[in-house]
């Protein structure tokens, strides 16, 4: 049977419990949102497959439990993940300041080439609010990361953020393909560059023995 798509690509959620991280999950992969929280044991992952510059690209996001008792067992998912969401609740300001926190966890056991974007929860919740905007925005630009208000609730920027994120990794892929390749040319200009000049040196060696 042919492949149903191109690159497979292991995307991780990281944030404290409640932030809505299941939820955001479930309505980009299934375009549902279920308001109890029923918070995550350990961790539970869902595909979904999007087009990304005509490429079908399957990601698997992994959603970690927030809660601190899990961390020995979700840190052991973070040295594979290609892709990280930072989660916060924007109506729980500890939530916000625990980014920190993920993010140190991030640079101790993730890959370094990791790609990672800042998501700001439950944006419907306005009244509630307890991070501006402007907090979000500067707190991602300290992280060189994008950043984004989103809610499961009511669908805002849930696509947008897995698909931004999803598209960081392709483009972070195509970057060390292209070094790659950029060095394997380099070396086979070399290669050619030493065989024409050894085969220089060998007519010239003939042509002084005449
Ligand atoms: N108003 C609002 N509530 C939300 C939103 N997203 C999630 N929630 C609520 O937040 C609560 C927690 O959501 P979960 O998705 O279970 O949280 P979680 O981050 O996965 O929590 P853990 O599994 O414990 O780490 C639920 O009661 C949701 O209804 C949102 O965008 N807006």
């Amino acid at each position: 049977m042919a492949k149903q798509y191109d690159l497979l690509f292991r995307l991780l959620l990281l944030g404290d419990s409640g932030v809505g991280k299941t939820c955001m999950l479930r309505r980009f992969a299934e375009g549902e949102f279920d308001p109890s929280h029923i918070s995550t044991i350990g961790v539970d992952f869902k595909m979904k497959t999007v087009q990304i510059d005509g490429l079908r690209v399957r990601v698997q996001i992994w959603d970690t439990a927030g809660q601190e008792r899990y961390q020995t067992i979700t840190k052991q998912y973070y040295r594979r993940a290609q892709g990280i969401v930072f989660v916060y609740d924007i109506t729980d300001l500890p939530s916000f300041k625990h980014i920190a926190k993920w993010a140190g966890d991030v640079d101790e056991f993730a890959p370094e080439d990791v790609q990672t974007i800042l998501v700001g929860n439950k944006a419907d919740e306005e009244l509630r609010r307890q991070v501006t905007t402007d907090q979000g925005k500067k707190l991602a630009e300290t992280y060189g990361m994008e950043f984004f208000e989103a809610s499961a609730s009511t669908s805002t920027n849930i696509s947008e953020s897995f698909i931004r994120v999803t598209e960081l990794v392709l483009q972070a892929q195509k970057r060390d393909m292209d070094n790659l390749f950029g060095s394997l040319d380099n070396n086979l200009d070399q290669a050619a560059l030493q065989e024409e000049k050894s085969s220089q040196d060998n007519d010239a060696q003939r042509t002084c023995a005449c």
